[in-house]
């Protein structure tokens, strides 16, 4: 216990001191060299944002085909994915796409209803499913880029949310467990990195409390135009079944194909860096209780089988379920690895304990904003939500180090995005700005001793960001969406191309 806060202590130290700081007036050269021979570089993507082919072949409804179908004016540009990157027909040149910029690995989602069309066993394996992803996997082999891959990444089946409300229904775990059974069996001779999850957080804050992400659930105190939901109570029953469901499939990797297949389980995990305030000691205590929140959310829980001290304590009227000691134990060390998916960071602030503090989801004590007086923590990106403040990825890298006994960690996320303008558009510096300042941070806390393996680039393709359509573009590669989603590199495909192939020690 000593040890663990002295090198809390260290790291607080190291982290408000000069020495780390850097020159931030161009943008940083970097060197292959400066990160591990085996570290890995890939490029991240998820199904119902790349896939298209959403009624073909078999595929099941989820609810992101009823969210954006249904209710279009819910959706920025009144878009949705039923076409999207046409990468369901288009991998091929994704995968060579992915060679020619030189990236060793791939990290993509499995569309849960293309494998169970209606979430389960009991409504059938749709084999032309299986086929799709085993020719991806196939495809990525050949050119000797790995396959990390994602299990879920929001699209749960719309027949188990009519059937019991999908993740708010207990009955979501055995079915989940199911469905990642099905997946290690199916492709796990080939797939030695698996994630279960991406960004629980986000699927309870988005899909739960605020209501733009799929199911659009919501209360009035935070949106006045919410048909249902229940943002006091919901979230914490649904980031409940996402842990559990978590630790189900891990369990089933673990009892059943780990001896032979000798792979690797994670999870994504999305977390802001966040920085107090002021210096008070009440403010460095806000932003405690907002890690706790979020990142120890779901990190606490799978490294100590508990949920943390601050939701117990913060979370008040029997809203946070509680685990069972068999859960616990279930849990409790139920990771290889841990992905985090950093985009931003903000500061966090100390205030009066809301009175509503049995609506609220979040600690009742504690505000976050990106700005102090006026002054933004770090530029904005397109996506209004995205404050560029690099020195944040290092910093979370080290806080879970410590906190969270050293794991092994992946960046599985991290960038930037321009506005659709309706042109092509390649040009793309302030992108390359962005990973060279990120990569230099995660450079930095390798050097300080994070066990960070890889980092992914969100993402490969410009695509269906959610809620905000095709208004926005993440990929390093361009895509004409009017002209049969042609393909594009953009200079930053460019630049990671240069970057990953230069020789040693030039
Ligand atoms: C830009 C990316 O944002 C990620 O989501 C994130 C990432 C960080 C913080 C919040 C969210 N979120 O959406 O609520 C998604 O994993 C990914 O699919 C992509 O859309």
């Amino acid at each position: 216990m000593r040890g663990e806060y002295l090198s809390l202590l260290v790291l607080i130290v190291l982290a408000s001191s000069e020495v780390l700081a850097k020159n931030n007036s161009s943008t940083p050269k970097l060197r292959r060299s400066d990160f591990p021979e085996d570290f890995v570089f890939g490029s991240a993507t998820s199904a119902y944002q790349i896939e298209g082919a959403a009624h073909e072949d078999g595929r099941g409804p989820s609810i992101w085909d009823t969210f954006s179908e249904k209710y279009p004016e819910r959706i920025n540009d009144g878009s949705n994915g039923s076409v999207a990157d046409d990468s369901y027909h288009l991998y091929k040149e994704d995968v060579a796409l992915l060679h020619q910029i030189g990236f060793n690995a791939y990290r993509f989602s499995i569309s849960w209803s293309r494998i169970l069309p209606r979430g389960n066993l009991k409504g059938g394996i749709n084999q032309a499913g299986i086929d799709y992803y085993n020719n991806l996997i196939n495809e990525l082999l050949s050119k000797g880029i790995k396959p990390f891959v994602t299990i879920f990444h929001w699209d749960t089946p719309q027949s188990l949310e009519d059937a019991y409300g999908g993740f708010l229904g207990a009955k979501v775990v055995n079915d989940f467990r199911d469905y990642a059974d099905i997946c290690f069996k199916n492709f796990g001779d080939r797939v030695k990195h698996w994630m279960t999850l991406n960004e629980p957080l986000a699927v309870v804050q988005q899909g739960y409390v605020a209501g733009g992400l799929a199911p659009g659930r919501c209360s009035k105190f935070t949106n006045p135009n919410c048909t249902g939901g229940d943002g006091a109570t919901e979230p914490y029953i649904v980031g409940h079944n996402l842990i559990l469901a978590h630790g189900a499939a891990v369990k089933v990797y673990r009892e059943k194909y780990k001896a032979s297949q000798k792979g690797q389980v994670g999870i994504a995990l999305n977390a802001g860096w966040y920085l107090p305030y002021t210096e008070s000691a009440e403010d460095r205590l806000a932003v405690a209780r907002v890690m706790a929140f979020t990142i120890d959310y779901f990190l606490e829980p799978l490294v100590t089988g508990k949920y943390p001290v601050d939701m117990v304590n913060n979370v008040k009227g029997g809203r946070l379920p509680t685990f069972t000691a068999k859960q616990s134990k279930m849990l409790k060390g139920s990771y290889d690895f841990i992905g985090i998916n950093y985009y931003s960071s903000a500061y966090a602030k100390d205030v009066p304990c809301s009175n509503e503090n049995v609506t609220l989801f979040s600690d009742p004590c504690a505000s976050v904003t990106g700005e102090r007086e006026g002054v933004p923590i770090g530029p904005k990106a397109a996506s209004d939500w995205i404050l560029i403040y690099p020195k944040g990825i290092r910093d979370l890298l080290l806080y879970a180090k410590y906190k969270f006994k050293d794991p092994v960690m992946y960046i599985t996320e991290n960038g930037r995005d321009e506005f659709n303008t309706g042109k092509i558009f390649l040009n793309d510096g302030d992108r390359i700005d962005y990973y060279a300042r990120h990569l230099e941070m995660v450079r930095d806390a390798i050097s300080i001793g994070a066990n960070v393996k890889g980092f992914f680039a969100w993402s490969l393709l410009d695509n269906f960001e959610w809620v905000n359509g095709y208004t926005v573009r993440f990929g390093l590669v361009y895509v004409d969406f009017k002209d049969g989603c042609k393909r594009y590199p953009k200079k930053s495909a460019d630049w990671f191309k240069k970057f990953l192939n230069q020789k040693k020690n030039s």
